[in-house]
């Protein structure tokens, strides 16, 4: 897949098969409306092309508000969105000039002389264009003119996928990660950067890499403990993390840490990967280390019980 930042680095296509969208989470609905748009490109002969915002519109109209939260960041969804087969993505900041575009100039500029589209997948309610006036029927109005053809997704199929993003969210802040996998149809994960914390899990026996996220606005499942995998480079291991404010140390931050089994290394600035597989517990206040240091211990049998479970 051939991913652009910006239109200038785009070279117009003689048969974009092309659709529109967000697309967060790249869940079951997402996958289902991608593997048409691949089909459709492969039969006609044409290539695939998807064309997404990033920033989000929300993150660039009020940048302070934190409360819009993504499944995917943009790295996860590029890798996402490859893995299906797309031959070409153009990830688009939502700019004051793209955003000002009325619906004529977008569909000529931008869908019909920039990606140069033969074929549009689109939403039945897909609004487009300044002040969202555009809609199917500007899409119609032009597609003799300029030469394309429009598939319509049913308000069915329009209205899962709406269903399982909010549901996916609604899950994963429960902590519902095996819920929300099976909407996503792949195990929700995390990316980040080991950071130093207050030393305090290696003298109980159970050290813990303090992951940093560097993108504010992805979604983080909701506190409690979980059995994770960790993927560091080319290896892979399991564990158990920690997402709470540690009550019992009365930690004034909220932490995401995972105690990895079967490994003593200083990962100190590492990137790890961290993908969730089941909730096992709600954080609890302990009446001190050495009732917390048992729990750990009980929550290592359940890990490992869990992971001896799924084989
Ligand atoms: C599997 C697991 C479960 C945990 N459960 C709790 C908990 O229920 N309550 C709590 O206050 N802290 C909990 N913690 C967090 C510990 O308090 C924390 O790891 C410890 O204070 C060490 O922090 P440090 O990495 O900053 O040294 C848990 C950590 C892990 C790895
Ligand atoms: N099994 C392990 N799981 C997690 N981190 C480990 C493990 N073994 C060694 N480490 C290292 O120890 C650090 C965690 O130790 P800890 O005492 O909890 O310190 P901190 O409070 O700085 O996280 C990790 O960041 C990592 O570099």
């Amino acid at each position: 897949m051939k991913t652009y930042h910006h239109f200038s680095e785009f070279k117009k296509l003689d048969n974009a098969v092309a659709t529109i969208g967000t697309f967060d989470g790249v869940h079951f609905g997402h996958q289902k409306i991608i593997k048409r748009l691949c089909e459709l490109a492969k039969s006609t002969g044409g290539e695939s092309v998807i064309l997404t915002f990033f920033p989000h519109p929300r993150m660039i109209i009020d940048p302070e508000n934190q409360d819009l939260k993504l499944i995917n960041t943009i790295e996860e969804k590029i890798k996402i969105l490859s893995e299906l087969g797309v031959d070409h993505l153009i990830i688009t900041p939502f700019t004051r000039d793209f955003s000002n575009l009325s619906p004529a100039e977008y569909i000529k500029n931008i869908l019909v002389d920039t990606i140069g589209i033969k074929q549009l997948i689109v939403g039945y309610d897909h609004r487009f264009a300044k002040d969202r006036k555009g809609g199917m029927q500007e899409l119609e109005m032009f597609s003799k003119q300029f030469d394309y053809k429009i598939e319509e997704i049913a308000k069915q199929d329009v209205d899962d996928v709406a269903v399982s993003s909010t549901k996916i969210r609604k899950a994963l802040l429960n902590g519902e990660v095996a819920l929300a996998a099976s909407y996503l149809g792949y195990n929700f994960s995390i990316h980040g950067r080991v950071i130093k914390g207050d030393k305090i899990g290696r003298t109980i026996g159970f050290p813990t890499a303090n992951i940093f996220l560097e993108e504010t606005y992805k979604l983080i499942p909701s506190d409690g403990i979980y059995a994770v995998t960790v993927d560091m480079g080319t290896e892979s291991y399991k564990g158990m993390a920690y997402i709470g404010q540690r009550p019992t140390i009365n930690g004034m931050t909220r932490n995401i840490e995972v105690n990895i089994f079967d490994f003593n290394k200083e990962i100190y600035g590492q990137y790890i990967t961290m993908t969730f597989l089941e909730f096992l517990r709600h954080d609890v206040k302990f009446t001190g280390l050495e009732a917390l240091k048992m729990q750990l211990q009980k929550d290592k049998e359940d890990t490992l019980s869990y992971f001896k479970k799924i084989g």
